[in-house]
Parts: C-alpha cells; sequence; structure tokens
C-alpha cells in the first residue's frame, strides 16, 4: 500500500545541513497496522509528512499503490498529537466541515457526521463545542473528523501522547477496534512501547543522526486484542527486546546530536 524506497532527506538549517533519513527503506501492507519508535529526532515525523504528502525526498521515492506521492490526498486521513479543531464550530460541524468543503449538501454531512460521531462514541455530543470536551473526546473527534473523508490510510502522529495514562489505554482499545472493523492502514507513531506492541501488527524502531530503520518486529499477538491482550508474557519479550534496541539507538545518537547542537 504504501512504499518508502532509499529515502534520504537533508534539512538546512543556516550552514547547517540536517540528515533527517538516510536511506529508508519501508514497507505497508494494505490493512496492516504499523507502529514506529524512536528517539527524539530520528526523523519519524519528517517520514509520516512524507506519506501525508508534506514533505518531499531529497533522494529516493515514496509511493502509494505504486504511484509517486506528490501531495496530500484524500485517500491519506492525518491524526496530529493536538487535536485540531474549530473551536467556535460545533463538534457535529467540526466533523462535517470536510464533507461541506468538498461539496455535500449540508443535510447529508452532518447525517454523516453524527453516524462518525456515534462510531467514536460521542454520539450525544454533536452540539457541544470543542472546549466543552475533555482530551480524549476531542481527540475522538479529531478521529470522526479525518474518517469522514473515507481515507484508506490514517497517519497518527503520537495522537494520544498528550492524554492521561487511564484515558490513553481507552483510546487505544477503542482504536483497535476501529481499525479492525474498517479495514484501513494505520502508521502509528508513539513513544511509548506499550502502545507501540499493543497497536502494531509489526513496529519499527528509528535510530537518529541519521534517522534510519534499525529494527522492524512482527508482533504475533492474536487479534482482535482487549484489555486482557495487556497481561500476555509475550509482551515482556517484546518490550525488553525493543528496550534494548532503544536504549543502544538513543546512546549512540546522544553524543552525535549533542554535536549537531553545539
Ligand atoms: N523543516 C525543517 N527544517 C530543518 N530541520 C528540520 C525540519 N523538520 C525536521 N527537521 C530536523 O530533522 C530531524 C528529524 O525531525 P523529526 O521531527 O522528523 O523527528 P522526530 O523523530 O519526529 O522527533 P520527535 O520524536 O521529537 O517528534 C531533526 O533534527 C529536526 O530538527
Amino acid at each position: 500500500m504504501l512504499e518508502v524506497k532509499r529515502v534520504t532527506k537533508t534539512f538546512r538549517r543556516g550552514k547547517h545541513v540536517v540528515n533527517a533519513l538516510s536511506a529508508v527503506d519501508l514497507a505497508v501492507r494494505k490493512g496492516e497496522f504499523l507502529t514506529i519508535l524512536g528517539p527524539s529526532g530520528c526523523g519519524k515525523t519528517t517520514l509520516l509528512h512524507m506519506l501525508g504528502g508534506f514533505e518531499f525526498p531529497t533522494e529516493g521515492s515514496v509511493e502509494i499503490e505504486g504511484r509517486p506521492i506528490t501531495g496530500p490526498g484524500r485517500d491519506r486521513g492525518m491524526v496530529f498529537q493536538e487535536a485540531m479543531l474549530f473551536p467556535w464550530r460545533t463538534v457535529r460541524a467540526n466533523v462535517a466541515w470536510p464533507l461541506l468543503v468538498a461539496g455535500t449538501p449540508r443535510r447529508q454531512a452532518h447525517a454523516r457526521a453524527d453516524e462518525l460521531l456515534a462510531r467514536v462514541g460521542l454520539a450525544r455530543f454533536g452540539n457541544a463545542y470543542p472546549g466543552e470536551l475533555s482530551g480524549g473526546m476531542r481527540q475522538r473527534a479529531a478521529l470522526a473528523r479525518t474518517l469522514a473523508m473515507e481515507p484508506s490510510v490514517l497517519l497518527m502522529d503520537e495522537p494520544f501522547g498528550a492524554l492521561d495514562a487511564q484515558t490513553r489505554e481507552v483510546m487505544q482499545e477503542e482504536l483497535t477496534r476501529l481499525w479492525q472493523a474498517s479495514g484501513l492502514t494505520v502508521v502509528f507513531i508513539t513513544h511509548d512501547i506499550n502502545e507501540a506492541i499493543f497497536l502494531g501488527d509489526r513496529v519499527v524502531v528509528m535510530g537518529a543522526s541519521p534517522g534510519r530503520v534499525v529494527e522492524d518486529r512482527a508482533i504475533e499477538l492474536e487479534r482482535p486484542r482487549s484489555s486482557e491482550t495487556k497481561s500476555d508474557p509475550r509482551i515482556l519479550e517484546y518490550r525488553s527486546h525493543l528496550w534494548d534496541v532503544l536504549r543502544r539507538e538513543s546512546a549512540r545518537s546522544a553524543p552525535a546530536m549533542a554535536e549537531a547542537g553545539r
């Protein structure tokens, strides 16, 4: 579904050249849930932005279903750490907004928004304003708005990073349910190893300086996954292995990053 081929990305910052990504190869199958872990600054967001069509490789190519990605498209929805909702519009109007922009008649767009709000557990909050919702509810509304475009790929950049631990667990379980029912392909960035394991069919670990893929591990926990999955003893093995990889990468990249910041 998605293919990143020998991608290198360099940014210029004044006189300095930042090698954000170096020779990254990555393929994501249709319907797969891929999670990405890695130390700060290893290029996770840059990679996601390329898949979204907001950044372009310096070398190499990024493709969706065999076609080069040349810009953002309705086939790919993005969800960020902070739910970007219009505070002056109701939750229903926020979710309906991309449909209205695409020319859907208002009544139809609002009916579709209500269906989507029900799917993310916000059926009773269509008339509320974003400021009246909790962080988790705002993230659900943002997800509903992204789903309104009927993307085939969801690109998620630490979407639960700003939530408290309990809400985060609930959101993880809801997302797996939603994904399982939808057939969506998901690429999900996180700093949380447990989250990466619980959600992912595969966990990719990136290393920094330069950003590259250092580990690609299949997670063979059965689906559907639920809160009980979280006490599966295999999780401990996955966690210990991924911790080792991350520790090694953080130690390796820290001196180089300190040097780059000087
Ligand atoms: N527009 C830009 N201009 C210059 N440098 C950039 C730009 N975008 C990213 N970088 C640099 O590229 C590197 C990778 O950044 P990126 O945000 O992709 O990392 P990340 O792994 O997502 O980090 P974090 O986990 O902290 O969000 C960093 O050194 C960053 O400073």
